[in-house]
């Protein structure tokens, strides 16, 4: 059996190195860069390939804090002196622990001198004064993101949360209750050799245990469960879609992750409006619709700037329910895409605040009297949260703050940490990655 084999360390550390070089170096996707080279290295065994990406995505986690040790540049102003790709996955390897010093040079055909630095990382990291670079350094953040974290939950905290952004996301899911309740999800899913857990928060979601491909499962391809974090999931309860509704607007739906949510409270009655401006998202969104069984979702592609008022004029005023799950910095899902650290630019929360206020405002205008209103991100911070939500209940004529107790039920919002009509969730403090969510209603 493949899982029994002894890894080819040689294959799997050329296609690190590839991949590692496009990310690191040209920019691109980690997830793209690793689906194209494993397409084409079709040697590689599954436990290979999952140690290729393992590895992959363990050194753009660690990069800042291997640049720092190797060449002693604070995260983020590294790319001046970046160490050879083999001398950063070798000096990986040995502080994560993977492999010995000595092998790990030897592995990688560095000289065992250059691996030196790895010895006194712990000093070298312990010696810098300034407690804002060592958390940097040890959480392997950009210091802007560092400073960020930090402004918003002093340093103390900010330290947990940079090491749960470091941590491999679970694998969560959402049962789609369309198809049977959760309990029997997770009966079938343990059919198929997957064990799970109700995930504490989400009614329906289940953390699925060890390294499941979920997409092989035959209960996702017949639309039993869509892969869902818990976060993402209590952004689509706490908008409280209901079968009675006959319009419901999910104004940035995407690839309809939080639609598809939505089309399963309204129990696919009523009408389903998903918009953006990416067409190839919306069509994906109904692919997804079909293995679903959903069927009372439309989509909509709406240009992506103000002549969008025109194009929604027909809707204005006539929705139940608007889901605004706006287009952000990302800045709270670090840990499934580790390396958006190095391209996110200190000035992105704030251009995309901009964005944020007009679409959220615009969206506003679509409620009906008495409808209700979630404005969300997967963000950290106040600039595209707190001071968004604070602009829209100005901004948007009759808009109220709506306590989430009511849409979330009062014991799930108190144990979330609720404030009001806004719940920031944390990786570290939940679970989840980093969702803000804030609920309005327009006066009736
Ligand atoms: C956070 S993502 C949505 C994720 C999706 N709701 C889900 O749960 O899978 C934000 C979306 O906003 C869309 N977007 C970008 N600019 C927009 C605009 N000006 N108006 C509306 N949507 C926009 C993006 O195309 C993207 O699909």
């Amino acid at each position: 059996m493949a899982t029994s084999r002894a890894l080819r360390t040689d294959l799997v550390d050329a296609v690190v190195l590839e991949v590692y070089g496009l990310v690191r170096d040209q920019g691109w996707l980690a997830d793209r860069a690793l689906e194209r080279v494993l397409r084409r290295e079709k040697r590689l065994y599954a436990v290979e390939r999952r140690a290729a990406a393992e590895s992959v995505y363990g050194l753009i986690r660690a990069q800042g804090q291997l640049d720092f040790v190797l060449t002693g540049a604070l995260p983020g102003e590294a790319a001046r002196a970046r160490p050879a790709l083999s001398l950063a996955y070798a000096a990986w390897l040995a502080r994560s622990g993977a492999a010995p010093l000595d092998a790990a040079a030897k592995r990688l055909g560095v000289p065992r001198r250059e691996l030196a630095p790895v010895e006194a990382a712990g000093k070298a990291i312990a010696a810098l004064a300034d407690p804002l670079s060592r958390f940097a350094v040890e959480a392997s953040l950009p210091r802007w993101i560092a400073e960020r974290f930090a402004a918003e939950l002093g340093l103390d905290e900010a330290v947990r949360l940079g090491k749960a952004m470091n941590e491999r996301a679970p694998l969560t899911v959402r049962a789609n209750l369309l198809r049977g309740p959760r309990e029997d999800l997770q009966a079938r899913l343990a059919e198929e050799g997957v064990e799970s857990t109700p995930t504490p928060h989400s009614p329906w979601g289940l953390t699925l245990d060890g390294h499941a491909n979920a997409f092989a499962l035959r209960a996702f391809q017949e639309g039993h469960f869509e892969i869902q974090d818990e976060g993402s999931q209590l952004i689509a309860l706490a908008l409280g879609a209901r079968p009675n509704h006959k319009l419901v607007v999910d104004a940035c739906a995407g690839a309809g992750g939080k639609s598809l949510a939505l089309a399963m409270e309204m129990r696919n009655k009523g009408s389903l409006l998903a918009l953006d401006p990416d067409a190839e998202r919306l069509e994906e969104a109904k692919r997804r619709a079909r293995r679903a069984g959903v069927h009372n979702l439309r989509d909509r592609a709406i240009p992506p700037d103000e002549t969008a008022d025109e194009a929604l004029k027909d809707l204005a005023g006539k929705a139940e329910r608007v889901l605004v799950d706006a287009p952000c910095s990302g800045l709270g899902t670090l840990r499934r895409k580790p390396d958006a650290r190095w391209r996110l630019r200190p000035e992105d929360p704030a251009r995309f605040a901009g964005l944020q206020r007009s679409i959220a405002v615009r969206c506003a205008k679509l409620l009906k009297p008495g409808g209700r209103l979630v404005y969300a991100t997967c963000s950290l911070g106040r600039t595209e949260n707190d001071e968004v939500a604070d602009f829209l209940a100005t901004a948007a004529p009759g808009l109220v703050p709506v306590p989430l107790s009511e849409t979330l039920g009062a014991e799930r919002a108190a144990a979330l940490g609720a404030d009001g009509n806004r719940l920031q969730l944390y990786p570290h403090r939940h679970g989840t990655d980093g969702f803000f969510m804030a609920l309005f209603q327009r006066e009736k």
